[in-house]
């Protein structure tokens, strides 16, 4: 039996037990007893115990003599700087931090947003709330004023924590106006707002703001706060398909607990060696894998600021596995894809020595074969796709780096992670045979460091999770198991698209295009896209009285899909068209659309209202270079 069927059997045999040894990894304060508690659908890990997030991330290394080494390293190709920063400077600043926030009244259990660019100051900040037990909320760089605003709404936070600037190739984002209109949109004022000054643009502070410089001055450190393993650590927002977003709140115990487990089992980290998640804070793989989880082992862990490409060639990631002895490197494919569009030879590779990288980890979209074998040939190394979700917080298909990696099947997400069961599911929720495709269902219980709950929203956390197939998780996406045991993702099976990673949504964007004045009717939906996996197309109807040109109104769209969702939803397309393909009873076939704009077979419902339409859409997009 290999270890992963071995750890296989002995999860099945008692989650509780294999749960409850994984635990033993953590520093408690109170070991807990009840190990997992169920309330109807409801289940907590860990309930009776006790422990601090912050002593087990920070202080216990520097006690175990790991002070000196290095925690975190900054390196931005954006500001041309790398700064390093020990254990024990970590601790400085984060005791420091989480002391400026006592003085300024906040407790254990108040939120505090943080709408910040890839910073150390950032990762200090989420770490100080960790030490005093309060709940951060990071809202993504990319995402504009009124998606902020949105978070500041649920979340309530006393704080907000920003920059004057984040960095993109070419420009400047000044965040403060940012912060202004999404503290004008929305209804929740926070106490104050702390700024942090960057000299690329520095940022007019109004009455009220505080400099964080200032901020901190002078403030007494905090020490850890013990909470509850149930407490939330955090709350992380994710797109929902309608416009409002979801609060994934991440519990402490749980959390810390699975994230230990996969650090040496699934990526074979061990403490005093360098991991490197190149993602975003503002995203979970940048909670779980560039904050949390190397730190908790004792590992050093890259924050970069700067892009695959560009930031300054296609060699950025090589020149920093190299300069940093990277040994697990993290990233989505589309990084690679980008990498590979301006390198195709992998030439760039040759300059640098990457020898201390074992193994390449994507997800956040799933993988392309050729991409990933074009990595493996280049790279020398396994390269991994696994699959996770903003809601589980950690890995649950995967392939296991640590505990014996299995054979890659290019195009497969991987196996199931122990503590997962996964099925497949039909809508009247029986399973379906190996290879058949439906409904990625797990079932309950989650294992450790998945949601618990929404923030403040146990009827929307089982409304969106619970029941669509009852006694399952539903994870939204459609898949199938082979043989073998194997689970690939084939789509999603909701209005959620992934651009670059990026999971959005469609309705979001069409709340905003139906806004327009002109705008009778649109359809958002996601093309394939060689680079970003997928783009939004938008078709919209205009008003038979429509005042302005098509291509203007097109261009209106365009330009305020970016300023109230953010640069990041990427619209770059609308087509205008007369009609939108509907059935009798009026649902929009945007699946059909879909299918037609990137050139896949498809059938078109037998309740179809109109079949004339799909010939004008197939005219529209034929007009638009689609399919491509
Ligand atoms: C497993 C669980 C999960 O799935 S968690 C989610 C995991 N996903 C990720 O980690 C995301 C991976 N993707 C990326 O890191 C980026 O897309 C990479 C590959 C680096 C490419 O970046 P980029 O060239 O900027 O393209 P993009 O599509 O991300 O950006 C589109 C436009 O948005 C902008 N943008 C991006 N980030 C910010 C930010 N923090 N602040 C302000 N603006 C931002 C970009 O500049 C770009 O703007 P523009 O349209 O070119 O003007």
């Amino acid at each position: 039996m290999s270890n992963y069927e071995q750890l296989i059997s002995s999860w099945r045999a008692s989650p509780e037990d294999f749960w409850k040894e994984a635990a033993e990894q953590l520093a408690w304060d109170t070991f807990p007893t009840r190990i997992l508690q169920q309330n109807d659908d409801i289940y907590r890990w860990f309930a009776d115990g006790t422990l601090s997030a912050c002593h087990n991330l920070i202080d216990r290394h520097v006690k175990a003599g790991r002070g000196d080494q290095a925690a975190l390293v900054y390196d931005s190709p954006m500001t041309g700087g790398v700064r390093s920063y020990s254990y024990d400077d970590l601790l400085e600043e984060v005791s420091r931090l989480a002391g400026a926030f006592r003085r300024a009244g906040v407790e254990k259990g108040d939120r505090v947003v943080i709408y910040m660019p890839m910073v150390p100051e950032a990762v200090f900040a989420m770490l100080a709330c960790c030490r005093i037990g309060a709940v951060h909320s990071v809202v993504f760089g990319g995402f504009a004023a009124r998606e902020l605003a949105k978070r500041i709404d649920d979340a309530t936070p006393k704080l907000v924590l920003s920059a004057s600037c984040g960095l993109e190739p070419g420009r400047v984002v000044a965040y403060k106006p940012l912060l202004e209109e999404a503290l004008q949109l929305s209804a929740h004022k926070p106490e104050q707002c702390v700024i942090l000054q960057r000299p690329e643009h520095e940022a007019e502070l109004k009455e009220g703001d505080a400099d964080w410089r200032q901020f901190t001055e002078g403030a007494e450190p905090a020490d850890c706060v013990v909470t509850n393993a149930t407490d939330p650590l955090y709350v992380l927002y994710t797109s929902g398909t309608t416009g409002v977003p979801k609060g994934v709140v991440r519990d402490v115990g749980g959390y810390l607990t699975a994230l230990s487990w996969s650090m040496e089992q699934i990526y074979g980290m061990q403490a005093g060696e360098t991991y490197w998640a190149a993602s975003d804070i503002g995203w979970v793989v940048g909670h779980s894998y560039i904050v949390y989880a190397p730190l908790l082992v004792g590992c050093t862990t890259i924050l970069y600021e700067g892009k695959p490409i560009g930031t300054p060639d296609p060699g950025a990631f090589w020149r920093v596995i190299e300069d940093h002895k990277v040994k697990v490197l993290f990233t989505a494919p589309t990084a690679l894809r980008a990498i590979k569009k301006e390198d195709p030879a992998g030439s760039y590779k040759e300059k640098y020595d990457v020898s201390s990288l074992t193994h390449l980890f994507l997800a956040g979209e799933r993988a392309d074969p050729d991409s990933l074998i074009w990595a493996h040939k280049l790279l020398d190394v396994p390269v991994i796709d696994h699959w996770w979700q903003t809601e589980t917080g950690w890995p649950a298909i995967g392939n296991f780096a640590g505990a014996g990696l299995k054979p890659v099947k290019p195009g497969s997400a991987g196996l199931a992670v122990p503590g997962y069961d996964f099925h497949v599911l039909n809508k009247w929720h029986e399973e379906l045979k190996p290879g058949e495709i439906g409904d990625l269902a797990i079932r309950l219980p989650l294992p450790p460091g998945c949601l618990p709950t929404l923030w403040h929203n146990e009827e929307g956390f089982r409304k969106s999770y619970l029941t669509q197939h009852p006694g399952y998780y539903s994870t939204g996406d459609a898949g199938f198991i082979d043989d073998e045991g194997y689970i690939s993702i084939m789509s999603r099976t909701d209005d959620l698209i992934n651009v670059a990673g990026h999971r959005l949504s469609t309705g979001a964007m069409e709340e905003v295009i139906s806004n327009h004045a002109q705008v009778a009717e649109c359809a958002v939906i996601g093309v394939n896209d060689a680079i970003k996996g997928a783009l939004p197309v938008a078709f919209v109807v205009l008003f038979a009285d429509a005042e302005g040109e098509a291509e203007t109104i097109e261009k209106e769209l365009i330009a305020s899909v970016r300023h109230e969702i953010g640069p990041v939803a990427a619209l770059k397309h609308v087509i205008a068209v007369k009609r939108l393909p509907k059935t009798r009873s009026g649902k929009i076939l945007r699946g059909t659309m879909r299918s037609m704009a990137n050139g896949e077979e498809f059938t078109p419902p037998a309740t179809i209202d109109d079949h004339t339409i799909l010939d004008e859409i197939e005219q529209a997009l034929g007009a638009e270079g689609y399919p491509q």
